[in-house]
């Protein structure tokens, strides 16, 4: 199945990030939501009808109103999910949600809290987890996994396209079931999950023109749809800024971007490195931002890399659950 979505991507004309979304409906007749295809997570979150109007993030977002829909099935339990920046609250529902095209009896979370930081900037009104079923709160079976067990996919895979000059060609392509050669070339090289359950692979090393400055000894690294940046342990982006050139706010000189040196992550034998162009936001004409954050994750998920879309708008990624592997292809 190949969701073809007008994936808007957000030219930040404000400060918000990147942000690639597509549309999904929940209950009949249907109600439309955009969605982030979240790797990071497990679970399916809507914004609810019930939400109180004082929060400004809950009501300024598409609402699902379970009263309008002949297909719900009441839950009620509790709901929970802890942002870095504060928890998304609700309780639990069941509806049929439909994802490209495909049936999906699912239960999943009305929001009634939303934290206006940060999802007062989000363009999308929920998120669709696309992490494995151990990660999903409250145990609830999560929506691919729904779609695996209806044995309708050529393969258990899914494959996410994020296009990086939303310019000349906005947006971005989820397939369920396969990957789409129409935007990736050359061979697909493939990293095993470190551990079953989250997506993510092994990473050897980050170098800047040739040196491993990071991560000598190996460590983890998160493939996360859901974020738009490269988060690294702070110190080593706090160095990683000096290397390439920007000032400590990430910011560089636009007419410098082309000199800028390429930053590289060693997966497997391979080295996949990123241009200036590819870490780069152009916030306007003259306010070049470079696309990194450095965030310190305790242990035991921490200290990590977390790769986004700066990531994987450059190199094409399949998410492989049948082999428990992450595939990477040079994007278009
Ligand atoms: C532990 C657990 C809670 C499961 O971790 C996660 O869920 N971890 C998620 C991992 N993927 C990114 C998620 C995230 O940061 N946002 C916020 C966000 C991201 C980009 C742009 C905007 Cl505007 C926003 Cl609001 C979700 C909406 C995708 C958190």
């Amino acid at each position: 199945f190949i969701i073809v979505h007008n994936w808007v991507i957000q030219r930040p004309s404000t400060l918000s990030e990147t942000q690639y979304f597509g549309e999904i409906s929940i209950g009949s007749p249907p109600q439309m939501f955009n969605v982030v295809f979240d790797t990071g997570s497990a679970n399916l979150w809507i914004p609810s009808a019930s939400c109180s109007p004082l929060y400004t993030a809950c009501f300024s977002h598409n609402r699902y109103d379970s009263s309008q829909s002949q297909t719900y099935i009441k839950n009620g339990t509790g709901f929970s999910i802890q942002y870095g920046s504060g928890n998304v609250r609700g309780f639990l529902s069941e509806d049929l949600v439909m994802v490209g095209g495909i049936p999906v009896i699912q239960v999943f979370a009305e929001a009634t809290a939303v934290p206006a930081l940060p999802f007062i900037f989000a363009k999308f009104d929920g998120v669709l987890g696309m992490g494995y079923p151990n990660i999903a709160i409250d145990g609830i079976t999560p929506v691919f996994d729904q779609i695996l067990s209806q044995h309708i996919l050529k393969e258990e895979v899914f494959s996410v396209y994020y296009s990086r000059d939303p310019h000349n060609m906005p947006g971005g392509e989820i397939v369920l079931g396969g990957t789409d050669p129409s935007y990736y070339h050359g061979e697909f090289n493939y990293l095993s999950t470190s551990k079953t359950g989250k997506w993510e692979i092994e990473l050897k090393g980050v170098s800047v023109r040739g040196e491993t400055l990071f991560c000598k000894d190996g460590c983890t690294a998160v493939i996360d749809t859901g974020s738009s940046y490269i988060i690294g342990p702070a110190a080593s982006v706090t160095q990683l800024m000096k290397a390439v050139g920007a000032t400590e706010l990430y910011t560089v000189n636009c007419d410098k971007v082309e000199a800028m040196p390429s930053i590289s992550f060693e997966f497997g034998g391979t080295e996949y490195s990123l241009t200036g162009e590819d870490y780069i936001h152009w916030f306007g004409e003259d306010l070049c931002v470079v696309t990194f954050s450095g965030l310190d994750i305790p242990p035991p998920v921490g200290p990590v890399w977390v790769l986004g879309a700066s990531f994987i708008s450059r190199y094409y990624t399949e998410f492989d659950r049948h082999n428990n592997r992450i595939g990477f292809a040079r994007a278009v």
